[in-house]
């Protein structure tokens, strides 16, 4: 089990780290999301030792190794760049790390090519032993680094956005692939994204992290249906928000009202997700809905699902998404003026901070 507690580093007096408290559990899929900017990669940094923090503790199965140096960690770093020798095959930039790491080195060479021909079938890479890594896909590359990682068999394995460089198709798949190695090896991957549909897909948890501070921690479907706050709810990008005031148990919005019973008044942010809402161009909205004019813009095809693109008067997009298996796709020409409504059971409102109205707050203050 890795522990930071009240982890803490600064640049030029600006945190980028701001007291992080965090468990991470042996044999989890860890994600940890965030804007740019917001400390992804320092936390990682700081946890594999290539940064010190300034203050706090990290401790791996109770051993403090809060200044323990990175080699001598026994922990996996798999960076975006690859980091590959570009002089030597698969095979040997593998076993390099196997035959020269601190902890344990492994001289016998039957037992490196054992090891690096089981890990390289494991990232499907069995047959690319000899390949030069110039030779390689970006893809290819991408495994070759990990299995350099994993073939160490660290404790916990750190990915630096690892699909980063990779193409829309082979990032999914790879997705996929992440998951499944992990599971078979049984080691805690921490892995650094910056982008949502990712984070969402591949964790058991999910860290969303804002100006080197933890907005949430929790499985990937709370953080998709309940985030904490309007911070997480921008960064899962499922949700059109839409800033106002509360008063008297209703979100204020413009000239516009929507009930948000119990909600204490002053200023507030109101969330409405994508597949919540509707789009009515010629039929009234049904009555228990609340509703907003808008203009069509344009609609976006993504396989099973349909994106609708409105312009609200302010100016600001509002998206819908509706999934084909429910409905037909909707011609809609640009510029027809339409009504988008949802439940308002549905929304989510969040106070000033940011802190989101939690149910109990909203049933109890009613
Ligand atoms: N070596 C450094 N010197 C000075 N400032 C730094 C250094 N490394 C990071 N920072 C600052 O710390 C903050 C967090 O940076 P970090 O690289 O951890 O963010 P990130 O979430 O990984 O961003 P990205 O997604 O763009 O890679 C940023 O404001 C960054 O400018």
């Amino acid at each position: 089990m890795l522990e930071l507690s009240r982890v803490t580093k600064a640049y030029a007096g600006i945190p980028a780290i701001d007291a992080v408290d965090l468990t991470i559990r042996d044999d989890e899929y860890l994600t940890l999301l965030g804007p740019s900017g917001s400390g992804k990669s320092t936390l990682l940094r700081l946890i594999a030792g290539l940064d010190m923090a300034d203050s706090g503790r990290i401790s791996l199965d109770g051993d403090d190794i809060t200044f323990r140096p990175t080699h001598l960690r026994n922990l996996g770093f798999v960076q975006q760049s690859y980091g590959l020798f570009p002089h030597m095959n698969v095979f040997d930039n593998v076993a390099f790390g196997l035959r020269y790491r601190e902890i344990d080195p492994v001289t016998d060479d039957s037992e490196v090519t054992r090891r690096v021909r089981s890990i390289l079938d494991l990232v499907g890479l069995g047959d690319l032993g000899g390949r030069m890594v110039g030779q390689l896909s970006g893809g290819q590359k991408q495994r070759v680094s990990l299995a350099r990682t994993l073939v160490t068999e660290p404790k916990v394995c750190l990915l630096d956005e690892p699909l980063g460089a990779l193409d829309a198709n082979l990032r999914e798949r790879m997705t996929v692939e992440l998951r499944k190695i992990r599971e078979t090896l049984g080691v805690t991957f921490m892995h650094v994204t910056g982008n949502e549909a990712e984070a969402l897909a591949m964790g058991d948890r999910m860290i969303v992290l804002d100006r080197g501070r933890l907005l949430q921690v929790s499985d990937p479907d709370s953080v998709f249906r309940a985030p904490r706050n309007v911070g997480v709810a921008r960064f899962v990008n499922a949700y059109n928000i839409l800033e106002g005031e509360v008063s008297d148990g209703s979100f204020r919005y413009r000239d516009l009202r929507f009930p948000a019973h119990g909600a204490p008044s002053g200023r507030a942010s109101y969330a409405i997700r994508h597949d919540a809402a509707e789009i009515h161009t010629d039929t009234a909205p049904p009555e228990s809905h609340a509703s907003l004019p808008a203009t069509f813009v344009a609609s976006e095809f993504l396989g099973s699902r349909f994106f609708y693109f409105l312009r609200l008067p302010d100016g600001t997009i509002f998206d819908v998404e509706r999934h084909l298996s429910r409905e037909d796709p909707r011609r809609i020409e640009a510029g027809t003026a339409c009504t988008v409504s949802w439940d308002p059971a549905s929304a989510l409102v969040f106070d000033a901070q940011g802190a989101r109205l939690g149910d109990d707050t909203l049933k109890g203050a009613a």
